[in-house]
């Protein structure tokens, strides 16, 4: 049976928390997962300011609670004073993944001088992933594109549920000896 993959997104924006303006990005993260996966999903949604404490608890009630096998996470990974997201992510990881900052990094620069500027990272809580995505509504799918070829993968080594994309929109990589459960 295939099991329904809960993921989180997390929109972290003052601003947007606020209602100043609509949460284009955590829509944009839907939309992008919706356009990838084949197999049943359920997105796992939450608004919150840019606050350390509130960040890292809505991660491990994500990953803890909910059950979310992934969470992605939009905003507050500059440079400005209340860019707290790569540190609230950190400090409920018990692993870091820094192949995935580096390479969004490297992608983003394709289209923004300004890529450096994001310390986005990832890591492991768990069975789940966390995954920092930039704010921009734009970042998202050009982040997105960059990693989620490995993400798939990532997630059978934590017996997470199997999950299965569109190859006309995502080639996803799996070694040739990992076949679904
Ligand atoms: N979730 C979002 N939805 C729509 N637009 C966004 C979102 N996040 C960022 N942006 C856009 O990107 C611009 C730059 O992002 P910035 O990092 O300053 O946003 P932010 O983190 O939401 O800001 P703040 O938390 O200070 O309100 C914003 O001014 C806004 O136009
Ligand atoms: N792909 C991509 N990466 C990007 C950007 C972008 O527009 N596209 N914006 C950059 C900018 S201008 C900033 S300040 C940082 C951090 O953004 P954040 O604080 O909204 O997370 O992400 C960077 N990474």
């Amino acid at each position: 049976m295939t099991l329904k993959a809960r993921i989180g997104i997390v929109t972290v924006s003052d601003r947007a928390s606020q209602g100043i303006y609509e949460d284009l990005s955590g829509a944009a993260i839907i939309d992008t997962l919706s356009s990838y996966l084949t197999s049943p999903w359920e997105a796992v949604y939450r608004l919150i300011p840019d606050e350390k404490d509130e960040i890292s608890e809505t991660l491990k009630t994500l990953v803890d609670d909910e059950k979310c096998c992934m969470v992605i996470t939009t905003g507050g990974t500059g440079p400005a004073v209340r860019d707290v997201t790569p540190e609230a992510t950190e400090a409920v990881c018990d692993r870091l993944m820094p192949g995935f900052g580096e390479l969004m990094r490297m992608e983003s620069l394709k289209y923004v001088p300004t890529a450096i500027l994001s310390r986005q990272t990832a890591g492991l809580r768990g069975n789940s992933l966390l995954l920092n995505l930039p704010g921009k509504p734009k970042a998202i799918r050009q982040c997105l594109d960059a990693v989620f070829p490995a993400i798939p993968y990532c997630i059978d080594l934590m017996d997470g549920p199997y999950l299965v994309c569109d190859e006309k929109v995502i080639r996803v990589f799996r070694p040739k000896d990992s076949f679904p459960q």
